[in-house]
Parts: C-alpha cells; structure tokens; sequence
C-alpha cells in the first residue's frame, strides 16, 4: 500500500509494464523506492517512540511549574547563568507583589501600622507602572522589605483571596533580604516559585528509560489564560497523553482575567471541555490535582470550600455529609506527606487539633477529587453544549488522577513515574503495537 502510495507521488517505482526505458531503469527506480520506504518507516518508528504530552489547565495552574520539574529531574536542571537570568523575574515578582498588596489596601480600607512607612509606599505606588528593570533598585527592595514588616501590610495579605496576588508573594517577601544580596543566585525552589505568565507554545524534549529502553518526551507548555487557550488546537495533534493541571486550592478565588468568575468553576468547565473535546477521543487525561500545600494552608486558616458549596448545590451537593473512604484517605495522606516532608508528617500525627485540621483537608480533596470524576464518568454536565458522552467512551479514553504539589520535586517525582508506564501502554495499544 505504501510503496503504491509512494508511485502515485512520483516519488519511486512503478511496475506498469511501459513504465521504464529498460530494465536498468526499472531496476534502480525498484532500489530507491525500497530506500523511500524504509526510510518512512523507521520515521514512523521513531515518531512512535517520541511521546508527545500536553500541559493543559488554565492560568496559573502549574504547568509551567511541571515543566521545571521536568527539567531538574530528566535534564540537567539549570545552568548558573539561566539562575542569574531568573533573578530579573523574581525581583519582577517581588515588586508587583508588594504593588498588588498597597492597592489593595487602599481598596480594602487597610491603614499602614507605621504611618513613617507611607513615604516608602508612595515611592513603590510611583514607580508601579514603570517596566524598566533597572527601576527595581536597591532602595526600592529595601522599602519593600520594611513594609513586609508592616502589620497593615499583613492584614492585607491575610485578605489576598480577595485580590489578584501570586502565589509565590510570601515566599518572596520572605527571603528579600536573601534576594538583596548582590552574590544571591536563584536556588530550585525559587526558580520554581518564580511567575512568568506564558503566552506562546513552548517545549521541552527528554529521554527516558523504561524497562531498559529509552523513550522520548516532547511536553508542550502552552499559556492557561482565557485570551490565550485557543492556541491549545494547534498542538492536538498525534498527542499521547495530556497532562491536566487543576488548582484545587482555587476555590476561594476569582480568575484574573474575569473577576466574576469563581477559578475553581472555571478549572471544572475547562477539564470538562477537553475531557469531551472530539479530537481527544482517544487520548489519556492525567489529572494532577495540584496545590494540595496551599489547599492545606487554606482549610487549616479555616478558609473551607463549603461558602462555594453552599452557593451552588447543583455542582457541589452533600459536602457537609460527606465522608471518603479509608483507601481515599490513605491515598490523599500518602501524596500529602509525600508533598510536605517529614517536619509537616510529625505535625500532621500530633496532638487533636492537627488531626481535626487533616480530616478536614482529606475530606476537602477527596470531595474535589469525587467532582472531576462526576464529569469523567458524565454524572455531572456543567456546559449543556457539550458534546455527550457515548456508550463506548470509555473503552479508549481513559482519566488517572493524582494529588499534586508541583513546587515539590520528590512528589512531581513519584507521580512522573506512576505516569510513565501508563502513558507508554495506552501509546502502544492505541498504535496496535502492543
Ligand atoms: N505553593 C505552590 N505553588 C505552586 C504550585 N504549583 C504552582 N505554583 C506556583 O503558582 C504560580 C503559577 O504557576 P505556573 O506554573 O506559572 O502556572 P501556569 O499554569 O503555567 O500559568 P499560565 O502560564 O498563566 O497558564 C507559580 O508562582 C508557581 O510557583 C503548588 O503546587 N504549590
Ligand atoms: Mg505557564
């Protein structure tokens, strides 16, 4: 069929009797089209082996974070000059940060404890809209630093579920004096908790050896952002697997780019939409549930899901009611500890009060984790326009999920792992080569 194909192009050999001058003609027109398709298939071959994922999910959800971890845990990780690089953003991260909080405090009615502090935030206020890198100046750090301190400035962040704030802004604050220091170099984590918005497609290819034979991986990262998600189609194609990032914590928060809409909902309706979408048909969904570190935080400060619950029942029924199972709870306490490190592990097993907080947070993520599966198994529709499920859908689309932190290489870690074989079976049965 192929080397048919191949004479129709004119690309190689014909065996219509008239075709030839002679039989050396024919001869060499014989040897090259075996040539051509050899070659045909051995790219096809190596197309196969080179597994292409995508990172979807919408703004701020981690993807890019994912692909980091990639790069520390299958690639070299980042050269000293790429850390140098990343200083500019995280100074970028740092400034916006401490902007974002000012304004809000204005908004919010929130005075400054100090009232010596206000010409510090009148010189921030003031070089606000400036992009010149060269405006982050040392004094404009250490007037930062000084209103970090601030207790005005803490009530304000306490709030930050009410504003547009990045995740990494305490981390940040946290460790300015560090960040000042002219011989500062960016460690992992901070290139990890580092915010740069993505707005193109971008890419990162690796090998990696399963059952002693290497495989390649080409992950496209591509912006999460209403204005930029319909780029996504462009990559669909020959796709093995994608890789959906969902902010869990996100519940208590409004999207950046529409502040009407709860970024929880709006995760739901995403998965939903590639979840259903044609094109993906037969294309594995990994889930990574992600930021169960903030989720934590958030349920144990007592900032529960259950305003968002309450507000549409529809969506969220029984989460007063609701209890997981044991082999839920194991699972969720598993990656969590895995996520945490030991120091949160020994606080988690301490004392009533630890617990009462951590049965909190396994029912909070086991409960969302119950909601995605509505969808997958299509008891749950949120977008009447989406296209309905039939009878035999999930006999080649499958949905594995798993509780994520993505700032957190030994967890990214393990749940890479568990994705690697099912994503190398489910390529090779869906190209009947296994
Ligand atoms: N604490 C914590 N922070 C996280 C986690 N995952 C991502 N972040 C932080 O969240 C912020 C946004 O992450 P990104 O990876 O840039 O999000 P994205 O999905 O690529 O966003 P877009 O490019 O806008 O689509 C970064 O500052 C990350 O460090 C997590 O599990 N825990
Ligand atoms: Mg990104």
């Amino acid at each position: 069929m192929l080397e048919e194909t191949m004479a129709c192009l004119g690309c190689g050999y014909n065996n219509g009797p008239d075709f030839y001058n002679s039989a050396e003609e024919e001869k060499i027109a014989r040897t090259r089209n075996k040539q051509i398709c050899k070659a045909l298939k051995e790219y096809r071959r190596q197309d196969l082996r080179k597994l292409k994922l995508l990172l979807l999910g919408t703004g701020e959800s981690g993807k890019s974070t994912i692909t980091k971890q990639m790069r520390i845990i299958h690639i070299n990780g980042f050269e000293t000059r790429e850390r140098i690089e990343k200083i500019l953003d995280i100074r970028r991260n740092i400034k916006e940060s401490m902007v974002v909080i000012l304004c809000a405090m204005h908004e919010l009615g929130i005075p400054l404890e100090h009232a010596q502090n206000s010409h510090r935030m009148e010189r921030l206020l003031q070089a606000a809209d400036t992009q010149d890198p060269a405006s982050i100046t040392d004094d404009l750090l250490e007037d930062i630093e000084t209103l970090w301190r601030d207790s005005g400035v803490q009530e304000c962040f306490s709030r930050s579920y009410e504003y547009q704030l990045i995740d990494s802004a305490k981390y940040f604050l946290d460790k300015l004096h560090e960040i000042r220091q002219p011989d500062y170099i960016p460690s992992d984590q901070d290139i990890l908790r580092c915010r740069v918005l993505t707005t193109g497609i971008q890419f990162i290819e690796f090998d990696v050896h399963d059952a002693g034979h290497p495989v390649s991986f080409c992950v496209y990262d591509v912006g999460g952002q209403r204005g930029v998600r319909r780029k996504w189609i462009q990559i669909f194609d020959s796709v093995a697997a994608i890789l959906f990032l969902a902010d869990v914590s996100s519940y208590d928060q409004t999207l950046r780019e529409d502040n009407e809409k709860n970024r929880f909902l709006e995760a739901l309706e995403i998965f939903e939409q590639v979840w259903k979408n044609r094109f993906l048909r037969s294309v594995s969904i990994l889930l990574f549930m992600n930021k169960i570190d903030i989720l934590a935080e958030k349920v144990q400060r007592g900032r529960c899901i259950s305003a968002l619950t309450d507000r549409h029942p529809d969506i969220f029924p029984n989460f007063e009611t609701f209890t997981p199972s044991s082999a839920e709870k194991c699972e969720f306490t598993g990656s969590y500890q895995r996520a945490e490190g030991d120091g949160r592990k020994r606080r988690m097993s301490r004392g009533s009060k630890s617990s009462e907080t951590n049965s909190d947070l396994v029912k909070t993520a086991v409960y969302i984790k119950h909601i995605f599966m509505k969808i997958v198994k299509g008891e749950l529709e949120l977008t009447p326009t989406a296209e309905k499920l039939s009878k035999d859908w999930h006999q080649t689309h499958v949905c594995e999920y798993f509780y994520t932190c993505a700032v957190d290489t030994n967890n990214v870690q393990h749940v890479l792992d568990g994705c690697r074989t099912l994503i190398i079976r489910k390529h090779l049965e869906r190209f009947g080569i296994i």
